[in-house]
């Protein structure tokens, strides 16, 4: 299984050609691996495309040579048909993986991964802004704490830890889920996408809105700072939308995490339809895959990790104001009202998954004990976000950090699709 080497040098603080040269590199050869090449990538879609070049070239090679993907496995071992896999390291953030992700599996009919037929194996190395992936299945531990110093993403020992496991062939590995959004009606969105795949967050509101703010922030603040001076500014804006949750892959309902029991519960089906259908307006809007953080600290979709999800499910966080109690409307006053109890549950996300526990008392006072939950916690296989026409706020959508305007009454829908089993990422066994 051919090994080639990826890493951006532009991601995260722009440490990736350091770490590579100095460490990556150095302990790949110790260890006797072979590389094929090492690219690092020169512009915004580059890493899709030498790997999706990688699978075609494969291909062509598999065919003129006769050999088809047959490979015999040494003595004894004729016959045996050998699973094609490329390997990959990939020094980047999420956004790099998502152009990779996009390369292979971007069109309707699953794409070149699928076409193929092979496996692409991907070794992450976390040298991005956020690392949600990487931060998602290398949790660290008091361990990684203390060899870090108190630094955990800075370290060098934390960063090499899949690429040590590959290597070593101790680790796991683990396929990964899909959040395919389809962009309909009135021509798709405005940079003429229609279909986007992502393996980490698909959201709206104000986590769309921080990651179209922040981009031009990210020359000034290259750490994750940029998120957070964007978050601010876009703090109390609400957005006008409905939206329609689609089943689970069994085709079983939508369900909602109620603290109370610390379960799942079947959402009620509702009268005359056959989808589960809310109604904004909404501050927060944002569901996952494969991730329960989308930051070493801010487990958003902690119950990912907590109460292992179904196949082809997606978790998502929701803030409608509206619920609570003390808001009667939607005027100024109460979109201030609202920010500092935006803020808690944000907060929350950055003290454990605290948020999901959240819950108003009689007078709007945001709790661990009362009635109502504020963040609402949905499982199920997907949704329909419908804004409003006249927002021109709740049309934007987000797909693992970039950015797409819907069309004025273009509608997102996004379906989990376990279509990338062939697409696998290391993980601790
Ligand atoms: N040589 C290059 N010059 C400019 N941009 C590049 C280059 N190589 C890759 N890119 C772009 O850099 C962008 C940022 O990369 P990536 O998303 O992986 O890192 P990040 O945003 O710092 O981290 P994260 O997504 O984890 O927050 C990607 O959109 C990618 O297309």
């Amino acid at each position: 299984m051919p090994l080639y080497v990826i890493y951006n040098p532009v991601c995260g603080n722009k440490s990736a050609p350091a770490l590579f040269r100095d460490h990556v590199l150095p302990y790949l050869k110790r260890r006797g691996k072979a590389i094929e090449c090492v690219v690092e990538t020169e512009r915004e879609g580059h890493a899709g495309e030498v790997v999706a070049g990688l699978l075609k070239k494969w291909d062509i090679d598999c065919d003129s040579t006769g050999e088809s993907r047959k490979e015999l496995d040494g003595p004894g071992g004729e016959g045996r048909e050998e699973e094609k896999t490329l390997d990959v390291i990939l020094g980047s953030g999420d956004g790099t993986l998502h152009e990779i992700v996009n390369a292979l599996f971007g069109s309707p009919d699953g794409g070149l991964a699928q076409e193929s037929g092979a496996k692409v194996k991907i070794v992450l190395v976390p040298c991005g802004t956020a690392n949600a992936l990487y931060s998602s299945l290398y949790p660290p531990g008091p361990k990684d704490e203390e060899n870090a110093g108190g630094n955990v993403t800075e370290s060098v020992g934390y960063k090499m830890k899949a690429v040590k496991e590959y290597a070593e062939g101790n680790g796991g590995e683990v396929p990964l889920s899909f959040a395919v959004t389809t962009l309909l009606g009135s021509g798709g969105n405005s940079d003429g996408r229609k279909r986007l795949v992502s393996s980490v967050v698909t959201s709206t509101s104000l986590h769309a809105a921080i990651l179209r703010d922040s981009e031009r922030l990210r020359e000034e603040y290259p750490g994750i700072e940029r998120f957070k001076i964007a978050a601010q500014e876009n703090s109390d804006k609400w957005y006008n939308a409905r939206v329609e949750l689609l089943p689970l892959q069994d085709g079983s309902p939508p369900t909602v995490y109620d603290p109370a029991s610390s379960e799942f519960r079947a959402l009620q089906p509702q009268p005359q339809s056959d989808v589960w259908y809310m109604d904004g307006p909404f501050a927060y809007f944002l569901s996952t895959v494969n991730v329960d953080r989308l930051e070493l600290e801010f487990n958003i979709t902690a119950l990912a990790r907590r109460i292992r999800p179904p196949p082809g499910s997606c978790d998502i966080v929701i803030v409608r104001p509206l619920r609570d109690p003390s808001l009667a409307n939607e005027g100024e006053e109460a979109r201030k009202a609202f920010v500092p109890k935006l803020w808690t549950v944000l907060g929350g996300a950055y003290q454990g998954g605290k948020h999901v526990s959240l819950r108003y008392g009689a007078n709007g006072e945001v709790g661990e004990e009362g009635g109502e939950v504020v963040a609402e916690y949905v499982r199920c296989g997907g949704w329909r976000w419908i804004p409003d026409k006249d927002d021109a706020g709740a049309h934007y959508i987000c797909s693992d950090g970039s950015v797409v305007e819907l069309k004025k009454g273009g509608i997102a829908e996004c379906r989990v699709s376990t279509q990338g089993q062939n697409l696998v990422v290391c993980a601790s066994a």
